[in-house]
């Protein structure tokens, strides 16, 4: 573009690259520029040996404990005595015994994993016990009997595998929330970061500003040859453009990555005595709400965690909503909090079927429900599905009722007619609340995503902005710095540690 002037002088940043003898093309530029590889996690302290418990706690059929490290071979071939070690790779039966009396442990599955084809990267070993309680700890002591053994921390295992290389940051992030999936949607979102979706794309976005860069110092460098192509500016301005509106483009998600992560909420809400609790029952299919024929039984909102349709959902039941209820207990149900209406994805609206016409329920149906309803939830407004319950007590022959409602679905908590297609329109919402995670394009899981994105497009505003193109090349730096960052490169030690502090020893 014409916006920025063209400088006849300008600063050289990078002295090293301005002698020309050393090979003047853009290419050597490109090259030079290159994002340099590798993690910025600290080594492993060296010569470090770790082992660990990898399944489960407690009784079970199989339990595996691995070693990662130089002296694994050692532990293994000392637990093995007088056995060499296995085939690479190959499951093979042998009797483990206590180094320190000879006393036989178990007979177990071992399997050797030299480095650096091992999920940490080091040399590995998994010894696949008998499950029972006595029978790992006596694994676990005699592998803290060999030399140069000490037991894992928390989160070491993965660690390690992201100091050597073996995942990248985003990767461990989806390690961490695969452990932690407790839905199918979830897992799925999980199992694509493992994989390395997120970090792809964002390698492939930090290519591009490597590209952008590279024009714009082979212009600070060469800009006055005859022999430098036309358009190099314009060129990474483009591409700078272009990079804006798909770095946009992700961060306007509506944070649908970060709520699948942690969960949707669902507040059920409505007039006294609807039926709110008993659905709430209904959904989490267990008692966790008192039912009773009393109005104003639920005092309190009661939050409980849900798999809704393969959907983690955080289900809150709400005390009944008073005719004329007054501005201070609206005021109650509106203010954000646990459970209130205001922190709601999406809102289910309770009204007894067969009572539409009480002063309750008008009331809610002007207030509440007028009100959710009269914003779209692509004005940011939240989700409504209205629901009328106890349709068992309508008269079998009679019309449906509510005529003049909005749309909504009728229901009876007794019967459990009705409950199918309310399940199929909670999960429509919420796969429009959390995504859908098989497909498109890979979802922000995490706020320190948001964070690195969106401090990315700060710095290619810079870029925009700065008139000097000295400036405009250390912002495209910044900027790309924070998509390195992302991704682990460069990481500092207080991000790994919030990042690993959600791993399991054995891991
Ligand atoms: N006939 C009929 N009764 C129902 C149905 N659902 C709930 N009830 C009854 O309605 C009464 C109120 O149910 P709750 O689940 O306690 O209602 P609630 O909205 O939580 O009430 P509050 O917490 O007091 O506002 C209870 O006696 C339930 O057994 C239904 O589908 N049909
Ligand atoms: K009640
Ligand atoms: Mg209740």
């Amino acid at each position: 573009s014409a916006t920025r002037p063209r400088p006849r002088r300008v600063l050289v940043p990078f002295p090293h690259l301005y002698n020309r003898d050393s090979g003047g093309a853009v290419g050597n530029v490109s090259r030079a520029l290159c994002l340099r590889r590798g993690s910025g996690a600290p080594a492993p302290s060296p010569g470090a040996t770790v082992f660990a418990l990898s399944s489960g706690q407690g009784r079970c059929g199989v339990a595996v404990i691995r070693a990662s490290g130089p002296a694994s071979g050692d532990a293994l071939r000392i637990l093995t005595a007088p056995r060499a070690l296995p085939a690479a790779r190959t499951a093979s039966l042998r009797l483990l015994s206590d180094p320190r009396s000879g006393e036989p442990l178990d007979r177990a599955l071992v399997l050797w994993f030299p480095g650096p084809r091992s999920f940490t990267g080091e040399d590995c070993v998994e010894f696949h016990v008998h499950g029972g309680p006595a029978v790992v700890s006596g694994v676990l002591q005699a592998l803290g009997s060999v030399p140069g053994l000490r037991p894992a921390e928390a989160g070491e295992f993965t660690r390690r595998a992201f100091a050597h290389g073996k995942l990248n940051l985003t990767e461990v992030e989806g390690l961490a929330d695969l452990i932690h999936a407790e839905t199918e949607a979830q897992r799925r979102q999980a199992l694509r970061q493992l994989d390395g979706e997120l970090g792809q794309l964002c390698r492939s976005w930090a290519g591009t500003l490597t590209k952008a860069l590279a024009h714009v110092e082979a212009y600070i460098d060469f800009g006055e040859d005859d022999n430098l192509e036309e358009g190099v500016l314009e060129q990474a301005d483009v591409e700078v453009r272009e990079l804006e509106v798909a770095l946009g483009a992700h961060l306007r998600d509506a944070r649908r990555g970060q709520r699948l992560r942690s969960g949707a909420h669902v507040v059920v809400t409505g007039p006294p005595n609807a039926g709110k609790s008993s659905l709430v029952n209904l959904l989490s299919r267990k008692p966790v709400s008192i039912v009773s024929p009393e109005p104003g039984t639920t005092r309190d909102v009661l939050e409980t965690a849900v798999d809704l349709a393969g959907f983690p959902v955080l289900l809150s039941d709400t005390a009944g909503l008073r005719e004329g209820a007054g501005p201070v207990e609206q005021e109650g149900v509106r203010r954000p909090g646990r459970g209130g209406l205001e922190q709601a994805d999406i809102i289910v609206a309770m009204l007894d079927a067969s009572d539409l016409a009480s002063p309750s329920s008008r009331d809610f149906l002007d207030t509440v429900v007028a009100t959710v309803g009269a914003r779209s939830p692509r004005e940011g407004g939240q989700r409504l599905v209205l629901v009328l319950n106890k349709s068992d007590l309508l008269p079998a022959e009679g019309p449906r009722p509510g005529p003049g409602l909005p749309p909504s679905l009728l229901l009876s908590c007794l019967t459990g007619d009705g409950l199918h297609g309310l399940l199929e329109a909670l999960r429509k919402e919420l796969a429009a609340v959390c995504g859908d995670p098989s497909t498109g394009s890979p979802l922000l899981t995490r706020e320190r995503h948001r964070h690195h994105l969106k401090a990315c497009l700060d710095a290619l505003g810079h870029y925009k902005q700065s008139k000097d193109l000295a400036l405009a090349a250390e912002a495209l730096r910044v900027a790309r710095g924070h998509l390195t960052c992302l991704t682990g490169g460069g990481g500092t030690e207080e991000v790994l540690d919030i990042i690993f502090r959600d791993f399991c020893v054995g891991k």
